[in-house]
């Protein structure tokens, strides 16, 4: 699979460029395969995109009887209101079709109604139509991007970045109006042979950089956009802006810094050559398999993380340890490995399920007799072991909220002693670290820790940058001052 990144000098150019790319890759491949399957895309770049396909000459070297419109996601909305992506998409390009498209060729996602009333209703009759109709491999995604770097409508830490096995789900409380929504999910897009995705504009900079940087795409969903045989990046050069690199135009990827899948992939390869070193046993392998199969995110530290930080708590020689996010119980597992006979593990998690997926896992494990997990938020939780003259911990994972940092590091004064060391994860996030106006409020809470550490009187405090099988980000060593 190969990815390029096409500079444009403006938005205008931009969709031009896209329709005419658009078009003659349609002809193309009609000239070899028919149906040519293409899902659109709203925002305003792609339905610019359309408006420019329909005035394009070109349109007519297209045969549309063979040609099938689909769409990367939908407002859910009654039908014909003039903020669905249909409507808008209809306007721009396929009323101007006429009957040269037809009817039956155009699969729209459901419009709210009273016979689909809710977007769980629509997408799954989305998915009834793409089985129907054979589960198409699309030949094109075309997929606007926003400021916070989601597509589709798949945003920063939403659930719906992880639900796999189906080819849409509906999506509720997104944070670009309106709430509710209807997305392809990741399966569906990586099974297109292409995906496209257009950004224009200095407010998509940042998110065009983590993208191609390789964000996790928990932070940036974007660069988790990929095709089966080519992932195209058209933006503008104000979109570059944050690159670091003097975007020529029609630059290429060799331009850019590593591709994503290039670059994850030689992460990946490189965790697995070394993952000699962190053989995982029967315990951790289920711990990790019951998380994952308990339907909890897929955000645990990687083995060698784990290892690093088993390590870590033996070397500070840690009998007391403190981990602030539970999740599954994995990097729960390492840390109470790395305890000394009679050591203690006290583990926080605000959501009850994660808590008893986590609490089976280490039992079965053998460690619950000397591991404490406490439900409830965490900083709730912390307050009352300052409150109950707590022990100092030794050791302290953070892996919960980030936007809660600043909070948790001035409530573990009260919690450690001089010495004591901090390890706070997913710190980086693929370089969107560096927004000081990313809307990720999980960003804002980490460039809020560097702020509070800085020239910090008690704490003294590096941060390491990582890459590996869990992409590019990385972690801050703290340790409590003498
Ligand atoms: O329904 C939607 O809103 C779109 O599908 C969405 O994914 C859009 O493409 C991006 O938010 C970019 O929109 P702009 O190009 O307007 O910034």
């Amino acid at each position: 699979m190969t990815r390029d990144v096409v500079v444009h000098p403006d938005a205008r150019v931009l969709a031009a460029a896209a329709a005419a790319r658009l078009l003659t890759h349609l002809v193309d491949v009609q000239s070899h395969r028919s149906p040519v399957h293409v899902a659109l895309t709203g925002g305003t770049v792609g339905i610019a995109t359309l408006a420019a396909v329909a005035a394009s000459p070109v349109r007519d070297a297209v045969d549309w009887s063979g040609v099938h419109l689909w769409w990367g996601d939908e407002r859910f909305l009654p039908d014909g209101d003039p903020d669905r992506n249909e409507t808008q998409a209809r306007a721009a390009l396929i009323d101007a079709l006429g009957d040269a498209l037809p009817a039956q060729n155009v699969h729209a996602m459901a419009a709210r109604s009273e016979e689909v009333p809710t977007p769980e209703v629509a997408a799954e009759a989305y998915a009834t139509t793409l089985a129907e109709q054979g589960s198409p491999a699309f030949d094109v995604v075309l997929l606007g991007m926003g400021p916070d770097g989601h597509v589709a409508s798949l945003f920063p830490g939403h659930e719906a970045l992880t639900v796999t096995g189906r080819p849409t789900v509906a999506v509720h409380d997104s944070p670009k109006p309106p709430p509710e929504r209807v997305s392809l999910t990741y399966d569906a897009i990586r099974g297109a042979r292409e995906v496209w995705v257009v950004a224009a504009g200095t407010e998509k900079a940042q998110a065009v950089a983590s993208a191609l940087r390789g964000a996790p795409v928990d932070t940036t969903p974007a660069a988790g956009a990929l095709g089966t045989e080519r992932t195209l990046w058209l933006v503008d050069v104000a979109a570059t802006q944050a690159l670091g690199t003097p975007a020529a135009l029609s630059t290429t990827a060799a331009a850019f810094p590593a591709p994503v899948q290039e670059a994850a992939g030689l992460w990946q390869r490189v965790d697995e050559y070394f993952s000699a070193l962190v053989p995982e046993d029967l315990a951790l392998v289920e711990t990790r398999h019951a998380a994952a199969t308990g339907g909890l995110p897929d955000i645990a530290v990687a083995p060698n993380q784990g290892k690093l930080l088993h390590l870590l708590a033996q070397a500070v020689g840690a009998r007391r340890i403190l981990e602030i996010g539970t999740l599954g119980g994995y990097s729960t597992l390492w840390l109470a490995r790395a305890l000394p006979s009679g050591g203690t593990l006290t583990t926080l998690e605000i959501d009850p399920e994660h808590a008893r997926v986590a609490v089976d896992s280490l039992t079965q494990a053998g460690v619950d007799d000397h591991v404490d997990v406490l439900v409830g938020p965490a900083a709730d939780t912390l307050d009352r072991l300052v409150s109950d003259g707590t022990e100092p911990f030794d050791l302290v994972f953070v892996d919960a909220d980030k936007q809660s940092i600043p909070r948790y590091l001035e409530q573990l004064l009260e919690l450690t002693r001089p010495g004591s060391v901090v390890v706070v994860d997913n710190v980086v996030r693929g370089g969107a670290v560096l927004d000081a106006d990313h809307p990720d409020e999980r960003v804002q809470g980490v460039r809020a820790m560097v702020d509070l550490l800085t020239d910090h009187p008690r704490y003294d405090a590096t941060v390491l940058q990582t890459v590996g099988a869990k992409g590019y980000d990385g972690l801050a060593l703290l340790r409590v001052r003498d």
